[in-house]
């Protein structure tokens, strides 16, 4: 009989928005619970943040000044990792020493320490609690930013990224996931309890093997779900309507290190990754490029879900026509879907005197995808419980809006990153700035 896989030794957990449990092992998460206190208690843990590919991150009491802070607890394997602590830790730092004016606009690391686990050694960094991502806020497919806060966070972004690439400094990883909202500054000063009437009581499901068989001590007793999207929404006056970047851990200054890896999410990846595996500010600029679409259109461009490498590519394909040489020649997959001008392969449909040829799927265009915001929402949901930031349903961009629009992601996401607009550019486009007023269409 082939042996038990790691997920199959457990029950399921109560919950899905939780990390998984193959992820605890040695080298992996660290096993934390409610209650858990590091530096000789200074660090109390009360409640989830969120989890990522390489951490736990944990709200957490800070018993030197009361205040709260966010711990970001790194898997045990990209704790050794000296490139990734860099960047997780001196990238933010500085930043926030270099560019004064990118402050408020860059999440800020307080301390860090490291703790020795049954997991094995973790860096834990202490950061500014902040709130909800832009993806978690979205929570896809119901959901969008109202107009006006899309644009006003879309242009935060691109000021501090605009500040990021003059400096020197390359991001390496913007996605919806890596944008938090600010959470209000009376928040800092909650007591225990006012976190709980405002965010929700941490929810826990026991960890437990269907052998009934012992955990092992780096296996977590209990997975704690982070506060969740409707929380935050729904709280009244806890979330600002301005954001911070985080996670650099695939930023660099200057030039990456020698075991640098791109690593950005596939869904907003660059075409020179894919091929040459050549990061840069070009490449951050394609990633914002589709992260504003998605701050716009509660959706992705690309899916989030596409799987593969080659899947994104066929995406790309269709909605910007043939790959430059020689990306086209290594894109394996061409031939079955493409025709060697990139257009989409024909195949013969109807019979008799209707037989004729016809493309096997659709070519797709930023505009056409601009037009469709708003028509095609879930009409299932209510505008009562959407919270203030979300727009309410049905509501679709004016044609100003969409060419204007079109006309600066058009200009982002070119294939080439040298014919790419640079950040100083993207800052100054009218979508940032021009009114779009009702009625237009
Ligand atoms: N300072 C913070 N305040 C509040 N929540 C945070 C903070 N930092 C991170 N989070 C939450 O934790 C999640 C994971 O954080 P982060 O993306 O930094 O982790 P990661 O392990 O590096 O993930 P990735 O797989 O994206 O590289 C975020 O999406 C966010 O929801």
């Amino acid at each position: 009989m082939a042996p038990h896989s790691h997920l199959d030794r457990f029950y399921e957990p109560h919950f899905d928005d939780v990390e998984r449990l193959q992820g605890y092992q040695h080298g992996g998460f660290a096993p934390i619970s409610l209650g858990q206190e590091f530096v000789n208690g200074r660090y109390k843990v009360i409640h989830k943040l969120g989890y990522g590919g390489f951490s736990t991150v944990w709200l957490a009491r800070d018993r030197s000044n009361r205040g709260l802070v966010a711990l970001k607890i790194m898997q045990a394997n990209a704790s050794s990792k000296p490139s990734h602590e860099l960047a997780e830790i001196h990238i933010p730092r500085s930043l926030h020493t270099m560019l004064p004016r990118i402050q408020d606009l860059s999440v800020d690391v307080k301390d860090n320490f490291k703790v020795i686990m049954p997991s094995g050694e973790h860096q834990v960094i202490v950061m500014q609690m902040a709130g909800p991502s832009l993806f978690d806020i979205s929570d896809f497919p119901s959901r969008r930013l109202r107009a006006d806060l899309a644009r006003r966070v879309a242009y935060q972004v691109a000021n501090a990224l605009h500040q990021m690439h003059g400096a020197g400094f390359v991001h390496g990883d913007l996605t919806t996931f890596n944008i938090l909202f600010c959470v209000s500054d009376s928040v800092y000063g909650w007591s225990d309890q006012d976190v709980y009437d405002n965010l929700g009581r941490p929810r826990s499901s026991e960890v437990e093997t269907r052998s009934g068989e012992k955990l092992a001590p780096h296996e977590p007793t209990c997975l704690v779900a982070p506060v969740s999207s409707s929380e935050w929404r729904n709280s009244q006056g806890v979330l600002q309507e301005g954001v911070v970047i985080a996670d650099f851990g695939q930023s660099y200054f200057r030039q990456p290190p020698s075991d640098y890896r791109p690593g950005a999410a596939l869904h907003c990846t660059a075409p020179e990754i894919l091929f040459d595996n050549r990061a840069g500010p070009e490449a951050d600029v394609w990633s914002f490029g589709c992260t504003i679409f998605e701050i716009r259109a509660g959706s992705p461009l690309f899916d989030w879900l596409l799987g593969s490498r080659s899947a994104l590519v066929k995406l790309m394909v269709r909605m910007f026509g043939r790959l430059p040489d020689p990306w086209w020649a290594a894109y394996e997959d061409r031939d079955r879907w493409f025709q060697e001008n990139g257009e989409p392969k024909l195949q013969s449909v109807g019979k008799g005197h209707t037989k004729r040829l016809e493309p096997i799927f659709v070519k797709l265009s930023i505009v056409k995808e601009l037009r469709a915001i708003g028509s095609t929402e879930n009409d299932e949901r209510t505008d009562s419980g959407l919270g203030p930031m979300i727009e309410p349903k049905g509501v679709a961009l004016r044609e100003e809006e969409v060419q204007s629009l079109g006309d600066l992601l058009g200009k982002m996401l070119r294939y080439r990153p040298q014919d790419r607009i640079t950040m100083e550019e993207v800052i100054s486009h009218p979508w940032f700035t021009t009114t779009f007023h009702p009625g237009t269409n």
